[in-house]
């Protein structure tokens, strides 16, 4: 009998998967899998869960929450040589990974597509000691990301990213970077770099809006120094994709991205503080293999 690892967290999003267990494990069982959950308790907690299910050889791992969840249980698995397949069931508040692979952000949805037993192999990002799914970078703009209190995350969900966004935006500054992508050298002051898994961010379905999952190629876009007008034009041109033709930004593709700096710049992986530059982006192609939603993923003009 195939055996698959729920590990979830119980405060994601609005705390829906808690609600909804009993019927995720009666549904499990069903499809023939003998289930167990883990529930987490904090920060670092679904790695050491999703290290142990490995260890215990499970068939399939779950990551039930956010974004944070599935970089966690990603991190776990991902440096073993035996990779159980992975589903997700995404019940965050942004939800970038699951928009990424066009998986429902919604339980029975979700639970669907793991079930129905499509798999896809997609790339990874690693930087430093960290693996990442979507997003990682550097630069003030990045910060607002861990300053949203998680309580005004369960009311509001995404919308209190943008607040804390126009609140910030006044102090934000730049930052002077070494960054080397694939031979290829940038040197100046950046407002923000990211360096880019997947095409949705924050909910920006188009600010990397040409990253491919599993070309093992990251999208590297960097904004240079510009005035706070600059910035804000720049990110209204970003929710059209508009924004990569524009003199104060570079959007290329790159495997293996070094960036340094002398300032004290903090690392943001996938949304969370992951430590300080200087940091070595790795993309280890093609390294894991998740549900999908069969056909869909596989026509490029789809949306999800
Ligand atoms: N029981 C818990 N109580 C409090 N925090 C937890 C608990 N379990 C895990 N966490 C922490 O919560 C972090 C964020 O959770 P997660 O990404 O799942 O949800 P979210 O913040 O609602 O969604 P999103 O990442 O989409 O904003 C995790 O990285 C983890 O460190």
């Amino acid at each position: 009998m195939k055996r698959a690892r729920i590990i979830y967290n119980p405060t994601s999003g609005r705390e829906a998967v808690r609600r909804e267990l009993p019927e995720i494990l009666q549904r499990f069982e069903q499809a023939g899998y003998e289930t167990s959950t883990h529930a987490t308790v904090g920060e670092g907690d679904a790695t050491k869960a999703a290290r142990l299910a490995v260890e215990r050889s499970f068939d399939l791992v779950v990551a039930a929450g956010g974004d944070g969840t599935i970089n966690e249980v990603v991190h776990g698995i991902a440096e073993h040589e035996f990779r159980p397949k992975v589903g997700i069931i995404p019940v965050g508040t942004t939800n970038d990974f699951a928009r990424a692979i066009c998986v429902p952000r919604n339980v029975k949805g979700a639970v669907d597509v793991i079930l129905d037993g499509y798999s896809k192999e997609i790339d990874i990002g690693r930087v430093n000691d960290h693996h990442f799914i979507n997003i990682a970078g550097g630069g003030k703009l990045t910060e607002l990301t861990y300053e949203v209190p998680s309580k005004l995350k369960t009311m509001i969900g995404q919308l209190a990213y943008y607040l804390k966004g126009v609140e910030m935006l006044p102090s934000i500054r730049p930052t002077y970077v070494q960054i080397e992508y694939d031979g290829k050298w940038f040197e100046g002051e950046v407002m923000v770099f990211l360096v880019s898994n997947t095409n949705s961010i924050g909910g920006l379905e188009k600010l990397a809006p040409d990253a491919l999952m599993d070309d093992g190629m990251f999208d590297l876009l960097i904004i240079k120094k510009v005035n706070i007008g600059e910035l804000i034009r720049l990110a209204s041109l970003a929710m059209k994709g508009n924004h990569i033709n524009d003199p104060n930004v570079i959007y290329t593709t790159a495997n293996r991205i070094k960036v340094h700096t002398d300032e004290k710049m903090q690392l943001n992986i996938d949304g969370e503080f992951g430590g300080l530059l200087p940091g070595e982006f790795v993309n280890l192609y093609r390294h894991l293999e998740f549900y999908v939603p069969r056909g869909r993923w596989e026509n490029e003009d789809s949306q999800c």
